[in-house]
């Protein structure tokens, strides 16, 4: 039996023992993750020196507060989350118990990326936990440093026999692929994204995919050039332009593009220095074949930041293409590397058709002064997520679901919506054996006169909650107007006229009709 097999087997063997359900145990595992960042600090970054050439303070900066937070957020909401959710009911089911109880799924596979290789990796291995399933993390081979890394550190803080860690390059994927998971989340390239949804067909196993593509960058000639070139600098070079929602390219004005290029070279110099090569805070390209892939961008566009490399390094500078068409190279494919090329466009309405007639992006960068330019863009476009004015920033919050739609993914994540997505949101429905004839309504022979009433029933809807707050205002009110009466009589009349107006408010109107 593969070894691949043998680990999803015991995951799914340690699953069925139900250990994973308690919520103790979820915080557990939980704290024990907190504990590795924490303790492990100095591996994790070594690794990532190693693999990506990313200086201690940028891991921190970019992977481990992020997880540090996610993990705070899903400790102290846990038992929120995971709580039944009472839902609106129609008044054929007033008497019943209803709700949703979010309940594990089952084994997940968790396949990760390179480029922030802990961050994609583990984040969603957090809301894994924290919904109570079992998860086999399968690290990228590109990153391999980190890979070993994980494989020596997860199982030390972690239940090995429920989180299990397979290393391993595509051969080991595919064994693992075809083997039956409850869901697979998987992050990579859109290629691979359809290997492995065919694969997790099979079985008929969801799946959440996150991709990648080519992120616009729209500048508006009326905005502040400075502001916005600093933070797309920011955007584009961090981590040498692998970053999934790096503004792949910008569309601007001809107008405007002589004084993006210089303000992009004044912050490329600011924050890189003028010898990037030297710079701790600048990235390599994690290997030979993407050096290469990248380098062959360049051809057909004119260099007018940059350009220099060094095959020996992996080192490609903070570059800036003109001269660049829908044809040319660089606009062919995600650029996942430190290449921004300028394409000169009429203004909005050219932007917005450029956008529209390609796929659907991770993310849509806009930068304007004006509001009603930034809600034309959301009106009139579609992506994962727009960003007005700054870049990636989006990425940091947990309450905002993150994913791509169309080709850039399927699914989102982060905070609660990872908790969720890796929940089945089973529906509750607790009925009474009693009360039979408020049923004989759907019951045969189906007359007028039962349609009427089912038609009634059915279509009044009751908010339960609000029902119970009424009461609980009532039990409330009648408590106070008798320890009034016991105490001070003379008041015990005002009390009552009190009542009366509540009786009459708003509040009792139990039936919200829509
Ligand atoms: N949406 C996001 O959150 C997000 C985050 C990071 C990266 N990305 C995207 O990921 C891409 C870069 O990552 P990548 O794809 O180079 O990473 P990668 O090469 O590390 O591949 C991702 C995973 O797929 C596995 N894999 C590779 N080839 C396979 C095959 N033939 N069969 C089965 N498994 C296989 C690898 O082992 C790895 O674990 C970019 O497109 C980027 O935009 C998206
Ligand atoms: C600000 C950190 C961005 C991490 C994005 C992960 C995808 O590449």
């Amino acid at each position: 039996m593969p070894v691949e097999q043998q680990v999803v087997a015991r995951a799914r063997k340690a699953f069925l023992t139900g250990r994973s359900k308690a919520l103790s145990y979820r915080l557990s595992q939980l704290k024990g993750l907190r504990r590795l960042i924490t303790e492990k600090q100095r591996d994790i970054a070594d690794a990532l020196r190693k693999d990506l050439h990313k200086s201690e303070n940028a891991t921190q900066l970019y992977e481990m507060i992020g997880l540090e937070g996610e993990i705070d957020l899903a400790v102290s909401h846990l038992s929120e989350w995971a709580a039944p959710r009472p839902v609106e009911q129609s008044l054929l089911t007033v008497a019943d118990e209803v709700y949703i109880q979010p309940e594990p799924l089952g084994v997940v596979l968790i396949i990760g990326a390179w480029n922030y290789p802990w961050a994609v990796t583990v984040q969603p291995l957090i809301g894994a936990i924290a919904a109570g399933n079992a998860a086999v993390i399968k690290p990228s081979e590109v990153s391999s440093h980190t890979s070993k890394v994980m494989e020596e550190l997860l199982p030390l803080y972690l239940d090995k026999e429920l989180f299990p860690v397979v290393t391993g390059g595509v051969v080991q994927t595919q064994e693992l692929l075809k083997q039956r998971f409850d869901h697979i989340f998987y992050t990579g390239n859109s290629t691979v994204g359809k290997v492995v949804m065919e694969a997790a067909a099979r079985h008929l196993t969801p799946v959440t995919l996150e991709l990648g593509g080519k992120s616009p960058c729209y500048i508006d000639k009326d905005c502040d050039l400075s502001v916005a070139c600093r933070r797309i600098t920011w955007g584009k070079y961090v981590n040498c332009g692998q970053t999934c929602i790096a503004p792949d390219y910008i569309l601007c004005e001809p107008s405007i593009q002589d004084k993006v290029v210089k303000e992009i070279r004044k912050c490329i110099k600011e924050f890189y220095t003028d010898d990037p090569k030297t710079c701790p805070d600048y990235s390599r390209i994690v290997s030979l074949r993407h050096f290469r892939r990248i380098v062959a961008l360049m051809e057909g566009s004119s260099v007018a930041i940059g350009g220099e490399t060094d095959e020996a390094q992996c080192y490609i500078a903070p570059t800036v293409l003109t001269e660049v068409t829908s044809e040319s190279k660089v606009m062919q494919e995600e650029i996942f590397g430190p290449l921004l090329p300028i394409i000169p466009i009429s203004g909005t309405d050219e932007a917005i058709e450029f956008i529209n007639k390609r796929e659907k992006p991770l993310a849509l960068y806009v930068f304007s002064s004006s509001d009603k330019m930034i809600k034309r863009m959301i009106a009139d476009t579609s992506s994962g997520a727009l960003l007005a004015n700054d870049c990636l920033v989006h990425y940091t919050l947990s309450d905002l679901p993150f994913g791509g739609v169309g080709s850039s993914g399927m699914g989102h994540y982060h905070g609660r919506y990872t908790f969720d997505q890796l929940s089945h949101l089973r529906s509750c429905l607790i009925k009474k054996l009693r009360m039979e004839r408020v049923n004989q309504v759907r019951y045969p022979p189906h007359t007028a006169q039962k349609l009427r009433w089912a038609r009634l029933f059915l279509l009044k809807r009751v908010d339960v909650g609000q029902w119970r707050r009424a009461a609980q205002a009532v039990a409330l009110v009648t408590l106070a107007a008798y320890v009034v009466q016991v105490r001070r009589p003379e008041r015990f009349t005002s009390i009552l006229y009190w009542l009366g107006s509540l009786v009459n408010s708003d509040l009792w109107s139990p039936c919200d009709l829509r």
